[in-house]
């Protein structure tokens, strides 16, 4: 039955998970041992009404089990009376206790393997390489975070406490018929085949039917988050229509999919129960005739007949179950899709090299690129490129827009491998080198700094958590954040939104500038970073940046004449290749 509702496949894709199951072992097996204890007294409760009906009514004392439990009592109805009640309220308090604390024990075991699943494909989502983020939007991944996940702990936590329960009880309820009567036992049975042939059909169609649900569903929520995150843009430009239209079409696509999974699902209950209707009709006919013909008694009729209504309370949470289970094998899929992806070869390497890693001097910040090719998919964009620069010199990349400069930038950060060719520093290649290396020699300031939701001393402290208060505040004074933060409530202290809301774009850069001082690198790459800004604000940023400049190798892409003037050698890229090293910032006036 368990394979027939659920599907191996659909178990086969949960199961990938079980590791995140070992740590709850006990916990497991606890559950499942409550949930044998609910079974007996469920199989207990029908029994105290045949001991009324035969012991008691028809005078015929029960054999058995029950026979021996009640042979002190015999031609004492109403003792035997007064015990059925009792017995009937011990049994019901029983199954209670059990019900509950099997709930909570299994339940609470899914809630927290999930909880561990999400803790680790966040984790990975960020190991995960720059040319994966590129091809998913944001909204889909936060899907496959949140709400994919959020599908598998449902999954799981039905296996626990539905699956797992229903067919130990089932099982039970078979067992203990055949036991009552091996001749009714087999006419029950009869309905099996009719539910596994039912079940594996509908299972195959509503597992097609909930992986197209995710996918609408994701999609929506790549569309919801990226209008959500233009939305200055989208007021700006009085674009509501265009997105609401864009955003009907995908729900459209997604209530198309919820409705054909909603008609399976209400097609699949009925007709599951109904093949286990079967075995009640004919347990009724045969049942009955053989208390008509007097080889059976009222009392044992009724046990079994209630058996077999108990029998449809599992039945009918496993067919649910088959709900429940093939959505969250699709959302596994969208969860194992990441966890599978293969990670950054720097950040496979580590181990190896971690040991020496104490004993490597600090970089001296030469760089150093050996015929670098590089393409976004199929379109390379970097052709190459052989540059050598030097420590402490200041090279500025100039040319059209389109021409590579960014992504010659985004190689010598390491968020991007070569295709080709190599990126080093001082000698060894990228590849080569840890993350956490990489990061000691080389930080970024990008075109607008992002911000995150916190303290401004918590954004500060971004490349360095561990950074004492006073190097905080040394950088903050040497950035200019200080200027600013002083004039705000709370200091360094004030929270600062989503993003940097509440923050100018010179502010926000001061604050990228600040976070490099921190890190201390001996490499700085400096992506536009005045772009955009007023000539204020481009003043005081421009004075942050001389202070972070000093002494360190500098690559900087920019068309601001206050920064070219602070380059020592320049390298002019087109189509992909850098096609000239000018030494001397006199040639590059325009
Ligand atoms: N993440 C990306 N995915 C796909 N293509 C990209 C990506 N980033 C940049 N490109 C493409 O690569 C080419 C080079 O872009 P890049 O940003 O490096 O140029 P650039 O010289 O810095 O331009 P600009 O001066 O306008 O900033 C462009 O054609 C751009 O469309």
């Amino acid at each position: 039955m368990r394979y027939a509702v659920a599907g191996p496949s659909l178990l086969a894709q949960l199961w990938r998970f079980r590791a995140y199951g070992r740590p709850h072992r006990r916990r497991l097996i606890g559950g499942i041992g409550l949930r044998v204890g609910e079974l007996a007294a469920d199989l207990a409760q029908p029994w105290p009404l045949a001991i009324v009906i035969d012991g008691v009514l028809r005078h015929r004392p029960p054999s058995g089990v029950v026979g021996a439990l009640t042979a002190p009592l015999p031609g004492r109805p109403l003792a035997l009376l007064v015990c059925a009640a009792l017995a009937a309220l011990v049994i019901a308090l029983f199954s209670g206790s059990f019900d509950y604390f099997g709930d909570r024990v299994m339940n609470s075991a899914g809630e927290r393997i999930t909880s561990e699943v999400r803790r680790d494909v966040f984790a990975v989502l960020q190991e995960l390489p720059m040319p994966f983020h590129d091809e998913h939007t944001v909204g889909e991944l936060t899907s496959r975070v949140v709400t994919d996940t959020d599908r598998i702990e449902d999954g799981l936590v039905d296996v626990f406490s539905t699956l797992v329960p229903g067919v130990i009880t089932l099982t039970g309820y078979a067992v203990a018929m055949l036991l009552v009567d091996w001749r009714l036992g087999l006419v029950a049975c009869v309905a099996a085949p009719v539910v596994f042939a039912t079940a594996t059909r509908y299972t195959r169609l509503t597992r097609e039917s909930s992986r197209q649900r995710r996918r609408a569903e994701g999609m929506l929520a790549g569309l919801t988050a990226e209008v959500l995150t233009g939305m200055r843009t989208v007021h700006a430009t009085g674009s509501q229509a265009v997105h609401s239209t864009r955003f009907a079409q995908r729900n459209t696509a997604t209530l198309h999919a919820g409705l054909r999974s909603v008609d399976l699902r209400a097609r699949f209950t009925p007709l599951l129960e109904g093949a286990a209707a079967v075995g009640t009709a004919a347990i009724l006919l045969v049942g009955g005739y053989g208390v008509l013909d007097g080889w059976w008694t009222v009392g044992l009729l009724v046990v079994v007949l209630a058996y077999l209504r108990d029998m449809l309370r599992p039945l009918r949470a496993l067919s649910r179950l088959s709900i429940t289970l093939t959505t969250a094998a699709a959302s596994a899929e969208r969860v194992s899709e990441i966890l599978d992806q293969p990670r950054r070869a720097a950040s496979r390497a580590p181990q190896a090299r971690s040991a020496l890693e104490p004993a490597e001097p600090p970089a001296t910040g030469r760089i150093t690129l050996r015929g670098v090719t590089f393409g976004y998919g199929d379109r390379t964009v970097v052709r190459d490129v052989d540059l050598e620069i030097g420590p402490g010199e200041r090279l500025v990349l100039q040319g059209p827009n389109g021409a590579g400069k960014s992504s010659l930038l985004a190689l010598l950060a390491g968020l991007y491998e070569p295709d080709r060719g190599q990126v080093c520093l001082d000698g060894v290649s990228f590849l080569d080198l840890t993350d956490a290396r990489r990061h000691r020699a080389v930080s970024v300031v990008l075109q607008d700094t992002f911000l995150f939701s916190g303290t401004l001393r918590e954004n500060l402290r971004l490349t360095r958590p561990d950074a004492s208060d006073s190097d905080v505040r040394r950088v903050a004074d040497a950035a200019m954040v200080s200027d600013f933060a002083t004039d705000l409530a709370q200091g360094l202290d004030a929270p600062i939104g989503e993003g940097g809301i509440g923050l100018s774009g010179g502010q926000r850069q001061r604050v990228g500038i600040a976070r490099a001082l921190l890190a201390d690198t001996p490499v700085v790459l400096l992506d536009e970073p005045t772009a955009g800004l007023d000539p204020d604000a481009e003043k005081a940023v421009v004075t942050a940046l001389e202070r972070l400049m000093v002494g360190r190798t500098v690559v900087m892409t920019t068309h601001r004449p206050e920064l070219l003037r602070l380059a020592t050698r320049h390298a002019v890229v087109r189509h992909g290749r850098v096609v000239e090293v000018t030494p001397k910032m006199q040639r590059l006036a325009p």
